[in-house]
């Protein structure tokens, strides 16, 4: 048998500035480039019509074109697979970019288990983020919970350190068998019929962010998120790309990392729990009739209902409606941010757990920001303040002034009133 390693692609699915494809790329041994359709991951999966397989398998394709046919896509157990893989070839190293999500952390361990038993090396490296694990650490080595202390820290590094490129788009060292990429309809999914966004984004936009980012009805951000979130764009040219440019684009950039350092230091948000224990208190209204209407985009608030349409139409809502509905959901309607987090997981098509996590318990206070929980967003004035032409609402609320638009499902002042007892009741205020 012949030699190989492997390389396993997994949240990283480009050639260019790959790290762990890189250190592979660049040993002697001819690399096996490998992709699993993990079943545990799509079985669990509610709609044969989800996009994020779609984009993968898309981004599959191009990868195998630019690398000659070479790469090797399997579906099932990554267990399974791995072990007839460690049978069928003399495999010498198992090369891959670190996973920070709970079924990623216990999957690894599980193959690096099994490759130590059958003598095969198992390395991970870093390629996800700029600053992972302990890296950006508080003075007195604790980890930072506040964004602006963190993001400080963050840059004072950046500027310590050169910022990676790894050149292995250069490097074609791979095994010589070629491989068909199984379809689709082989996997048990169809397309979703959702249109992904491109991989470019402009200097300008980039320049004008910072003015141009809080309106939903601009094309005033980057639109990048599903790439980061599958790895098709590398974070360290984007990082580069902000630098100079926008700081408040690189900021973005950042709250992605610290999200990231978040999930790796308080593991207790992957179970369920609240980032403040104490919040795990709260008695939640939960009413399912309005969770439904929040979810369909019938509450009878413009804002929200186009927020929650633009997302089951398109896979994707812009950052400022994000925390509108977010925020709607748990304050006016008092349902668990959790319910929100699930609908979103299984909407978007950027999910990913860190940002989804971190950025529902920003909008339930119970996560990891200096506001507190009696901040409560009026949609009206959020309108008033970033969408006053009606432009957004308009496009995913057409029959805004006619009469088979709901009436809202609560009132204002009274949904605000409900909530803040309802924090005092649960903190002990
Ligand atoms: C309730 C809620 C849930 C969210 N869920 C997700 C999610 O599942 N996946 C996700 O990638 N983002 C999530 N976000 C963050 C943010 O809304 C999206 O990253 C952003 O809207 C993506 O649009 P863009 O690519 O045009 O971003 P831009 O504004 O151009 O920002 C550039 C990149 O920075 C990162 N980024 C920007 N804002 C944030 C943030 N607040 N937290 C973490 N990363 C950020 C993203 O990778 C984004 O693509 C969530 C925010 C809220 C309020």
């Amino acid at each position: 048998m012949k030699k190989v390693s492997i390389f396993w692609f997994r949240r990283d699915l480009r050639i260019e500035d790959n790290h762990g494809l890189f250190q592979a790329l660049s040993s002697d041994v001819p690399v096996l480039p490998l992709f699993i359709f993990d079943t545990n991951i799509l079985d669990r999966l509610l709609s044969k019509k989800d996009g994020r397989v779609e984009f993968i398998h898309q981004a599959l394709e191009a990868i195998n074109t630019q690398i000659g046919g070479h790469l090797c896509v399997k579906h099932g157990d990554p267990l399974i697979l791995f072990r007839s893989l460690f049978s069928e070839l003399e495999v010498v190293k198992v090369y891959t970019n670190h996973d920070y999500e709970k079924y990623g952390l216990e999957r690894d361990a599980k193959i690096k288990g099994l490759a130590q038993e059958k003598g095969v090396k198992f390395e991970t490296f870093k390629d996800q983020v700029v600053f992972e694990k302990d890296e950006v650490l508080s003075g007195a080595g604790t980890p930072y919970t506040v964004f602006t202390p963190y993001s400080r820290k963050w840059k004072a590094l950046l500027q310590e350190t050169v910022l990676p490129n790894f050149p292995s788009a250069t490097i074609s060292n791979y095994v010589d068998d070629k491989f068909n990429i199984p379809s689709l309809a082989d996997i048990g999914f169809q397309p979703s019929g959702l249109v992904f966004p491109g991989l470019q984004v402009q200097d300008e936009l980039i320049k004008s962010y910072a003015q141009d980012r809080d309106f939903p009805a601009k094309p005033g951000t980057s639109r990048l998120s599903v790439h980061l979130r599958f790895g098709t764009l590398s974070i360290r040219s984007l990082v580069r790309r902000a630098l100079g440019k926008s700081e408040v684009w690189l900021n973005e950039l950042i709250w992605r990392d610290f999200y990231f350092n978040i999930l790796h230091h308080f593991p207790h948000i992957s179970e369920g729990h609240s980032f403040r224990k104490e919040y795990d208190r709260m008695n939640w209204r939960n009413n399912e009739v309005e969770f439904k209407a929040w979810c369909e985009g019938k509450t009878g608030y413009p804002i929200v209902d186009a927020g929650m349409r633009e997302l089951n139409a398109t896979g994707f809502m812009h950052n400022r409606v994000r925390m509108i509905v977010a925020s709607f959901l748990v304050k006016h309607l008092l349902i668990d941010w959790r319910w929100g987090e699930a609908y979103f997981a299984e909407k978007l098509l950027d999910f990913d757990f860190a940002a989804n996590n971190g950025g529902w318990q920003w909008a339930a206070g119970s996560g990891c920001d200096a506001a507190p929980y009696f901040r409560v967003f009026n949609p009206t004035l959020q309108t008033q303040k970033f969408d006053q032409s009606l432009a957004y609402i308009k496009k995913w609320v057409p029959e805004l002034q006619e009469f088979t638009y709901p009436a809202p499902i609560v009132n204002h002042e009274f949904a605000r009133g409900r909530v803040l007892e309802a924090y005092k009741v649960a903190l002990g205020k």
